[in-house]
Protein backbone atom coordinates (compact mmCIF):
# COMPACT_ATOMS: atom_id res chain seq x y z
CA UNK A 1 0.00 0.00 0.00
CA UNK A 2 1.13 3.75 -0.75
CA UNK A 3 1.94 6.15 1.71
CA UNK A 4 -0.67 8.74 0.97
CA UNK A 5 1.04 12.04 0.88
CA UNK A 6 0.35 14.74 3.94
CA UNK A 7 0.63 18.07 4.92
CA UNK A 8 0.58 19.44 8.07
CA UNK A 9 -0.42 22.96 9.27
CA UNK A 10 1.43 24.13 12.41
CA UNK A 11 -0.36 27.43 13.25
CA UNK A 12 1.63 27.49 16.73
CA UNK A 13 0.69 30.32 18.95
CA UNK A 14 0.01 32.47 16.26
CA UNK A 15 -3.55 34.74 15.20
CA UNK A 16 -6.75 35.95 16.23
CA UNK A 17 -10.39 34.82 15.65
CA UNK A 18 -10.67 37.27 12.20
CA UNK A 19 -6.92 36.27 10.85
CA UNK A 20 -7.82 32.66 11.63
CA UNK A 21 -11.24 33.02 10.23
CA UNK A 22 -9.44 34.24 6.92
CA UNK A 23 -7.11 31.63 7.23
CA UNK A 24 -9.65 29.37 7.08
CA UNK A 25 -11.85 30.94 4.47
CA UNK A 26 -8.79 31.03 2.21
CA UNK A 27 -8.18 27.05 3.18
CA UNK A 28 -11.55 26.56 1.64
CA UNK A 29 -11.68 28.69 -1.92
CA UNK A 30 -8.55 26.95 -2.36
CA UNK A 31 -9.18 23.64 -5.45
CA UNK A 32 -6.59 20.93 -3.99
CA UNK A 33 -6.20 17.90 -5.22
CA UNK A 34 -8.68 15.31 -3.74
CA UNK A 35 -8.48 13.36 -0.28
CA UNK A 36 -7.60 10.76 -2.44
CA UNK A 37 -4.00 12.17 -3.04
CA UNK A 38 -2.92 14.43 -0.08
CA UNK A 39 -3.99 14.42 3.34
CA UNK A 40 -4.55 17.89 5.22
CA UNK A 41 -4.80 18.53 8.36
CA UNK A 42 -3.67 21.72 10.36
CA UNK A 43 -3.48 22.53 13.62
CA UNK A 44 -3.97 26.07 15.45
CA UNK A 45 -4.43 26.70 19.18
CA UNK A 46 -6.42 25.31 21.36
CA UNK A 47 -9.00 28.39 21.54
CA UNK A 48 -9.37 28.21 17.72
CA UNK A 49 -10.33 24.24 17.22
CA UNK A 50 -13.71 24.60 17.71
CA UNK A 51 -13.99 27.57 15.07
CA UNK A 52 -11.76 26.10 12.43
CA UNK A 53 -13.44 22.91 13.16
CA UNK A 54 -16.57 24.24 12.53
CA UNK A 55 -15.53 26.39 9.76
CA UNK A 56 -13.27 24.21 7.75
CA UNK A 57 -14.17 22.18 4.69
CA UNK A 58 -15.02 18.78 5.12
CA UNK A 59 -11.73 17.02 3.19
CA UNK A 60 -9.58 18.95 5.62
CA UNK A 61 -8.83 18.02 9.11
CA UNK A 62 -7.94 19.91 12.42
CA UNK A 63 -5.12 19.33 15.02
CA UNK A 64 -4.02 19.84 18.27
CA UNK A 65 -0.56 21.13 19.05
CA UNK A 66 -0.35 19.05 22.21
CA UNK A 67 -2.54 17.07 25.13
CA UNK A 68 -1.83 16.43 28.27
CA UNK A 69 0.18 12.99 29.01
CA UNK A 70 -2.55 11.17 30.77
CA UNK A 71 -6.36 11.18 32.05
CA UNK A 72 -7.02 14.57 32.75
CA UNK A 73 -7.74 15.94 35.96
CA UNK A 74 -6.42 18.55 38.65
CA UNK A 75 -3.53 20.00 36.03
CA UNK A 76 -4.03 23.12 35.72
CA UNK A 77 -3.87 24.66 32.13
CA UNK A 78 -3.59 21.26 30.13
CA UNK A 79 -6.34 20.22 27.63
CA UNK A 80 -6.40 16.09 27.68
CA UNK A 81 -6.63 13.67 24.80
CA UNK A 82 -10.29 12.67 26.45
CA UNK A 83 -11.58 17.05 25.84
CA UNK A 84 -10.58 16.43 22.28
CA UNK A 85 -12.16 13.25 20.98
CA UNK A 86 -15.17 14.77 23.19
CA UNK A 87 -15.07 17.63 20.62
CA UNK A 88 -14.15 15.52 17.27
CA UNK A 89 -10.38 16.46 17.21
CA UNK A 90 -9.23 13.38 14.80
CA UNK A 91 -5.27 14.70 15.25
CA UNK A 92 -3.06 15.96 17.77
CA UNK A 93 1.17 16.96 17.09
CA UNK A 94 3.47 15.61 19.97
CA UNK A 95 7.06 16.23 20.99
CA UNK A 96 7.18 19.18 18.66
CA UNK A 97 11.09 20.52 19.65
CA UNK A 98 9.30 23.63 20.90
CA UNK A 99 7.91 21.87 23.62
CA UNK A 100 11.03 19.49 23.94
CA UNK A 101 13.37 22.39 24.01
CA UNK A 102 11.46 25.22 25.66
CA UNK A 103 9.10 23.12 28.14
CA UNK A 104 11.80 20.60 28.81
CA UNK A 105 9.77 17.70 27.42
CA UNK A 106 11.88 14.60 27.48
CA UNK A 107 11.79 11.81 25.33
CA UNK A 108 10.08 9.02 27.49
CA UNK A 109 7.50 11.89 28.56
CA UNK A 110 7.10 12.43 24.76
CA UNK A 111 6.72 8.32 24.18
CA UNK A 112 4.17 8.48 27.09
CA UNK A 113 1.77 11.20 25.46
CA UNK A 114 1.79 9.19 22.12
CA UNK A 115 0.91 6.36 23.84
CA UNK A 116 -2.11 8.17 25.82
CA UNK A 117 -3.41 9.69 22.75
CA UNK A 118 -3.64 6.61 20.71
CA UNK A 119 -5.17 4.99 23.53
CA UNK A 120 -7.93 7.36 23.10
CA UNK A 121 -8.31 6.84 19.47
CA UNK A 122 -6.19 10.40 18.60
CA UNK A 123 -3.96 10.28 15.66
CA UNK A 124 -0.50 11.50 16.53
CA UNK A 125 2.23 13.55 14.49
CA UNK A 126 5.21 12.59 16.62
CA UNK A 127 7.90 15.25 15.89
CA UNK A 128 11.70 14.66 16.05
CA UNK A 129 14.50 16.57 15.58
CA UNK A 130 18.36 17.32 16.61
CA UNK A 131 19.97 20.63 17.09
CA UNK A 132 22.42 22.23 14.96
CA UNK A 133 24.96 21.31 18.05
CA UNK A 134 24.09 17.61 17.48
CA UNK A 135 24.61 17.75 13.58
CA UNK A 136 27.42 19.51 13.88
CA UNK A 137 28.79 17.18 16.21
CA UNK A 138 27.80 13.99 13.96
CA UNK A 139 24.94 12.97 16.28
CA UNK A 140 21.73 13.17 14.03
CA UNK A 141 21.00 9.80 13.21
CA UNK A 142 21.36 8.78 17.01
CA UNK A 143 19.28 11.35 18.19
CA UNK A 144 16.52 10.94 15.83
CA UNK A 145 16.74 7.11 16.78
CA UNK A 146 16.63 7.93 20.49
CA UNK A 147 13.32 10.01 19.72
CA UNK A 148 11.92 7.29 17.69
CA UNK A 149 12.77 4.71 20.41
CA UNK A 150 11.06 6.59 23.23
CA UNK A 151 8.19 6.32 20.77
CA UNK A 152 8.55 2.71 20.08
CA UNK A 153 9.36 1.53 23.64
CA UNK A 154 5.46 2.64 24.55
CA UNK A 155 3.14 1.53 21.52
CA UNK A 156 2.69 -1.12 19.69
CA UNK A 157 0.68 -0.25 16.93
CA UNK A 158 1.90 2.56 14.04
CA UNK A 159 -1.45 2.63 12.13
CA UNK A 160 -2.28 6.20 13.62
CA UNK A 161 1.60 7.67 13.79
CA UNK A 162 2.65 10.26 11.56
CA UNK A 163 6.61 10.48 12.03
CA UNK A 164 7.53 14.47 11.49
CA UNK A 165 11.19 14.83 11.19
CA UNK A 166 11.86 18.23 11.60
CA UNK A 167 15.72 19.48 12.03
CA UNK A 168 16.02 22.34 14.81
CA UNK A 169 18.17 24.40 12.84
CA UNK A 170 15.67 24.66 9.88
CA UNK A 171 12.74 25.44 12.29
CA UNK A 172 11.82 29.19 11.05
CA UNK A 173 15.36 29.64 10.39
CA UNK A 174 14.53 30.40 6.62
CA UNK A 175 17.74 27.50 6.60
CA UNK A 176 15.73 24.39 4.98
CA UNK A 177 17.17 21.25 5.01
CA UNK A 178 18.35 20.55 1.28
CA UNK A 179 16.52 17.54 -0.40
CA UNK A 180 19.18 15.17 0.50
CA UNK A 181 19.54 16.18 3.73
CA UNK A 182 16.42 15.36 4.36
CA UNK A 183 16.15 12.38 2.07
CA UNK A 184 19.50 10.98 4.33
CA UNK A 185 17.52 11.28 7.39
CA UNK A 186 14.11 9.93 6.76
CA UNK A 187 15.88 6.91 5.07
CA UNK A 188 17.52 6.14 8.36
CA UNK A 189 14.33 6.93 10.27
CA UNK A 190 12.80 3.98 8.01
CA UNK A 191 15.86 1.89 8.38
CA UNK A 192 15.58 2.13 11.94
CA UNK A 193 11.55 1.19 11.99
CA UNK A 194 12.44 -1.41 9.67
CA UNK A 195 15.23 -2.81 11.84
CA UNK A 196 13.33 -2.22 15.15
CA UNK A 197 9.77 -2.17 15.00
CA UNK A 198 9.19 -4.21 11.43
CA UNK A 199 8.94 -4.22 7.96
CA UNK A 200 5.57 -3.48 7.49
CA UNK A 201 5.42 -0.30 9.65
CA UNK A 202 8.73 1.06 8.06
CA UNK A 203 6.87 0.82 4.41
CA UNK A 204 3.39 2.58 5.05
CA UNK A 205 4.23 4.91 8.79
CA UNK A 206 4.34 8.34 6.49
CA UNK A 207 7.37 10.36 7.19
CA UNK A 208 7.57 13.85 6.70
CA UNK A 209 9.18 16.99 6.90
CA UNK A 210 9.06 20.33 8.44
CA UNK A 211 11.74 22.80 8.67
CA UNK A 212 11.18 26.07 6.42
CA UNK A 213 9.16 24.45 3.98
CA UNK A 214 7.21 27.23 1.36
CA UNK A 215 5.75 27.12 -1.99
CA UNK A 216 9.20 27.41 -3.38
CA UNK A 217 11.25 24.43 -1.89
CA UNK A 218 8.52 21.99 -1.46
CA UNK A 219 8.26 20.09 -4.68
CA UNK A 220 12.05 19.31 -4.65
CA UNK A 221 11.60 17.98 -1.16
CA UNK A 222 8.55 16.48 -2.21
CA UNK A 223 10.31 14.65 -4.88
CA UNK A 224 12.64 12.50 -2.82
CA UNK A 225 11.23 9.15 -2.08
CA UNK A 226 11.44 9.06 1.70
CA UNK A 227 9.62 12.46 1.97
CA UNK A 228 6.16 11.66 2.76
CA UNK A 229 4.70 15.06 2.88
CA UNK A 230 5.36 18.30 5.65
CA UNK A 231 4.34 19.76 8.37
CA UNK A 232 5.09 23.45 7.99
CA UNK A 233 4.89 26.45 10.62
CA UNK A 234 4.98 29.86 8.96
CA UNK A 235 4.15 29.28 5.65
CA UNK A 236 0.84 27.22 6.97
CA UNK A 237 -0.07 31.02 7.59
CA UNK A 238 -0.33 32.19 3.93
CA UNK A 239 -2.00 31.64 1.27
CA UNK A 240 1.42 29.62 -0.09
CA UNK A 241 0.39 26.68 1.90
CA UNK A 242 -2.23 25.71 -0.95
CA UNK A 243 0.68 24.98 -3.17
CA UNK A 244 2.72 23.04 -0.67
CA UNK A 245 -0.75 21.06 -0.48
CA UNK A 246 -0.40 20.76 -4.60
CA UNK A 247 3.15 19.49 -4.14
CA UNK A 248 1.50 16.29 -3.39
CA UNK A 249 0.98 15.76 -6.89
CA UNK A 250 4.77 14.88 -7.68
CA UNK A 251 4.68 12.01 -6.42
CA UNK A 252 1.56 10.68 -8.59
CA UNK A 253 3.81 12.43 -11.93
O1 LIG B 1 8.06 23.74 13.36
C1 LIG B 1 7.60 23.65 12.24
C2 LIG B 1 6.34 22.92 11.99
O2 LIG B 1 5.93 22.20 13.10
C3 LIG B 1 8.25 24.31 11.09
O3 LIG B 1 8.16 25.67 11.24
P1 LIG B 1 8.58 26.63 10.01
O4 LIG B 1 7.91 26.08 8.80
O5 LIG B 1 8.06 27.99 10.40
O6 LIG B 1 10.06 26.56 9.90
Amino acid sequence: MGRKFFVGGNWKCNGTNEEVKKIVSTLNEAEVPSEDVVEVVVSPPFVFLSLVKSLLRSDFHVSAQNCWVRKGGAFTGEVSAEMLVNLSIPWVIIGHSERRLLLKESNEFVGDKVAYALSQGLKVIACVGETLEQRESGATVDIVSAQTKAIADKVSNWDNIVLAYEPVWAIGTGKVATPAQAQEVHSELRKWLHENVGAQVAATTRIIYGGSVNGANCKELAAQPDVDGFLVGGASLKPEFIDIIKSATVKTA
